[in-house]
């Protein structure tokens, strides 16, 4: 079988007596969308947390390209490759969307404060910031301040930014919240095409997204992953239709 780009296995996570995440282990394979859904406290942000460094396992591990990043802070995953994008935009407001992703850039190349450097060897920089705009669409508004962007360019941005760390993996928290009819649809089309570049693990409670995008579907309800299938298999779950789908199924 292929190997997982990003791995958990049997993630615990307790907050006093509320088991958050118990045994959790799924995997994210190469081109592929893995949905994880659930109800509200379901578990779905602290195993996100557990992911990508911002909270510590009671028990269980990680793993990134077949490496042990458990032990690992938060930068030192990103650099690993983990991409995580959403949940707080880390967008600087005033500054333009070229300049954005220029910081993601040089976030990258492990030298986030060097922006007095001559201009020519900030060349393959920009380059690479401008490429991940271009990939995104947000190359005609390179210029224009994030303030001045759209809530949906703004993801956009914010999926640019992540690119420039050439990532091995995605870790998207609910990338359509707040969205409108057209700002989901454009973002769902750019997540479906950016799977083959890096896959993608989506915690997104928007079905119509999840539907149109995921391979696979994890279903986490109090802690526990309670079934793992296709879109398919999962829609036609008893038990997660009774747990969450309902009528959306
Ligand atoms: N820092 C914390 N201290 C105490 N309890 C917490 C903490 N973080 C989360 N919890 C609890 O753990 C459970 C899981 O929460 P979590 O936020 O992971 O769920 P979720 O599936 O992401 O929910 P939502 O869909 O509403 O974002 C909830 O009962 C929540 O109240």
């Amino acid at each position: 079988m292929t190997e997982a780009v990003l791995q958990t296995r049997g993630l615990f996570k307790a907050f006093g007596a509320l088991q958050a995440t118990e045994d959790v282990s799924i995997e994210l394979r190469p081109g592929e969308i893995h949905a994880v859904i659930g109800p509200n406290g379901a578990g779905k942000s602290t195993l996100i947390g557990q992911i990508s460094g911002a909270i510590a396992p009671d028990a269980g591990a990680v793993s990134l390209g077949g490496v042990d990043v458990t032990g690992l802070t938060v930068p030192a995953r990103a650099r690993a490759g983990l991409a995580r994008t959403f949940q707080i935009s880390q967008l600087a407001m005033e500054d333009t969307v070229l300049q954005n992703a220029l910081l993601g850039a040089l976030g990258a190349a492990g030298r986030p404060f060097d922006m007095l450097r001559p201009v020519a060897r900030r060349g393959a920089l920009r380059d690479r910031a401008e490429a991940a705009l271009a990939r995104v669409g947000l190359a005609d508004q390179a210029r224009v301040r994030v303030a001045e962007l759209s809530h949906g360019q703004r993801r956009q941005l914010e999926v640019a930014v992540a690119l420039t760390l050439a990532p091995k993996c995605f870790v998207m928290d609910e990338p359509m919240a707040g969205l409108g009819t057209e700002g989901s649809a454009r973002l769902t089309g750019l997540l479906d095409g950016l799977r083959a570049e890096a896959p993608i693990l989506l915690v997104e409670h928007d079905m119509d997204a999840v539907f149109a995008l995921a391979d696979r579907i994890s279903v986490l309800v109090y802690g526990r992953v309670i079934a793992s299938g296709t879109v398919d298999e999962i829609r036609a779950d008893p038990a997660v239709r009774e747990a969450y789908l309902g009528d959306a199924a």
